[in-house]
C-alpha cells in the first residue's frame, strides 16, 4: 500500500518543488492533497501532469493522511505541527521551528539516515536550514576521513530563500532600476538588486544573525557537536542557488587531490573542479539539479591541514525540498511512516 501524503505550503516556493520532486522520484503516494491557506482555495498546482486544487487547511482532515510535508514557516508549524501529529501523521517540517528540539530527528540522509529512528518520539522530523545542509552533504566525508576542527565559512544566498516574496522583489527592483521606478525594500531590508546584504534572519544579542547560529547549532546537532564553526551568511541577486565559500581545518593531513577523490565518491556530491576558466560551478547551473557541487578544492596553507571548498546547490531542491522528500523515502523504506 502507498503513502497518502499532504503538501502544506503547496503554492509557496519550497511547497511547489516538493510536489515536482515528489513526482520526478516516483514517490509511492496513493493520494497527494495540496494545501494552503485560506486565500489559495481552489487555487492549481502542478503535480507531474495533473492539476490539484488547493485545499484551506482549516478544513482538511489529518486522519486521512499518513504524511504531511510542511512548508509554511515556523510559525505555522508550531500551530499546526501538534494538532497534525495527534491526527496520526509524521510531519516532515522545513521551518526552524522543531530543529533544536532533542525529540525531534534532524536529518540530511547523506550524512545521518540513522537519526531517523528517533522519529517515533513525537513523530516529526525536521529539515535542516538550507544551507547547513548543503555544507554537512560535503563535509561529512572530510569528517569521516580527516576529522573537521574548525570550519569558517561565508555563504552567498539567492532570494529564493526568503520565497516567492524574495524572487519577485529582485525582478521588479531588477526591471525598476532601468526605468528609473525605485520601489522601497520589503522582502529585503535594502535594494536587493545589484547588490549584496549581509543580513538573513533576525539579529541575535552578539552581533550574529539567526541564519548564522542556526549554521552553527544545526552543524553541531547533525554532524558533531565538536565542530566549531562561524558564518556569515549573506543575501546575493541571483534568484536560486545558495553557494558557499568553507575554510575547513582538520586534525589529521588531507591534500586537495586526496579530499577531491574522496568527494567525488560521496553520495549527494558532484566534484567539478578543473583549473581553467568555467571550470567550476556557479548557482544559476545548480537549478533543478539534486546534486551538491564542490569547486575550487584547495589546500589552504595559512593554518594546520587547512582546506578551502567552493559548494553550491540549489536551495529549493537539496535546501528544502528534495531533502524533504528524501526523508519522506528514508522513513517510509523503514517502515516508520505507519500510523500511530
Ligand atoms: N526557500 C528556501 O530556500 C527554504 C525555505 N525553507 C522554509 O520553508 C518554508 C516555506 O518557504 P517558502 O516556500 O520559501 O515560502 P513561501 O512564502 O513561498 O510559501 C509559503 C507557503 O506557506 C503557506 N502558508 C503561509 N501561511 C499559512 C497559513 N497560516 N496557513 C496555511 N498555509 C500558509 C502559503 O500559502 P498561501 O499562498 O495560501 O499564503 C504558501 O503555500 C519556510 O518555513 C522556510 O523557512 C527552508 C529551507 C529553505
Ligand atoms: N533563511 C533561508 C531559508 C530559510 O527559510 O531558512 P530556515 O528554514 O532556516 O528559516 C534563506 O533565506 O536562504
Amino acid at each position: 500500500m502507498g503513502v497518502r501524503v499532504a503538501v502544506f505550503g503547496a503554492t509557496g516556493a519550497v511547497g511547489k518543488e516538493m510536489l515536482t520532486i515528489l513526482e520526478e522520484r516516483l514517490f509511492p503516494a496513493d493520494a497527494i492533497h495540496v494545501l494552503a491557506s485560506r486565500k489559495s482555495m481552489g487555487k492549481e498546482v502542478s503535480y507531474g501532469d495533473r492539476v490539484l486544487k488547493c485545499v484551506n487547511v482549516d478544513t482538511f482532515d489529518f486522519s486521512t493522511v499518513d504524511l504531511v510535508l510542511m512548508s509554511a514557516g515556523g510559525d505555522v508549524s508550531k500551530e499546526w505541527t501538534p494538532k497534525i501529529t495527534k491526527a496520526g501523521a509524521i510531519v516532515v517540517d522545513n521551518s526552524s521551528a522543531w530543529r533544536m528540539d532533542p525529540d525531534v530527528p534532524l536529518v540530511v540522509p547523506e550524512v545521518n539516515p540513522e537519526a531517523l529512528a528517533g522519529v517515533t518520539k513525537k513523530r516529526i522530523v525536521a529539515n535542516p536550514n538550507c544551507s547547513t545542509i548543503q555544507l554537512m552533504v560535503a563535509l561529512k566525508p572530510l569528517h569521516d576521513r580527516a576529522k573537521i576542527l574548525r570550519v569558517n565559512c561565508a555563504t552567498y544566498q539567492s532570494v529564493s530563500g526568503a520565497g516567492q516574496a524574495g524572487m519577485d522583489e529582485l525582478w521588479t527592483q531588477t526591471k525598476g532600476i532601468f526605468v528609473n521606478d525605485h520601489a522601497d525594500p520589503v522582502a529585503f531590508t535594502k535594494q536587493i538588486a545589484f547588490n549584496v546584504i549581509p543580513h538573513i534572519d533576525n539579529f541575535m544579542e552578539d552581533g550574529s544573525t539567526r541564519e548564522e547560529w542556526k549554521m552553527v547549532m544545526e552543524t553541531k546537532k547533525i554532524l558533531d557537536p565538536k565542530i566549531k564553526l562561524f558564518a556569515t551568511c549573506a543575501r546575493v541577486p541571483v534568484f536560486v542557488g545558495h553557494s558557499i565559500a568553507a575554510h575547513i581545518e582538520l586534525e589529521n593531513p588531507l591534500s586537495a587531490k586526496e579530499a577531491r577523490a574522496l568527494l567525488r565518491e560521496s553520495p549527494g556530491l558532484m566534484v567539478i573542479d578543473k583549473h581553467e576558466d568555467g571550470g567550476y560551478m556557479t548557482p544559476v547551473e545548480s537549478v533543478g539539479e539534486f546534486a551538491t557541487f564542490v569547486s575550487r578544492i584547495r589546500e589552504d596553507p595559512t593554518v594546520e591541514n587547512g582546506l578551502a571548498l567552493w559548494i553550491v546547490a540549489d536551495n529549493l531542491r537539496k535546501g528544502a525540498a528534495l531533502n524533504a522528500v528524501q526523508i519522506a523515502e528514508g522513513l517510509n523504506n523503514r517502515g516508520l511512516l505507519k500510523r500511530g
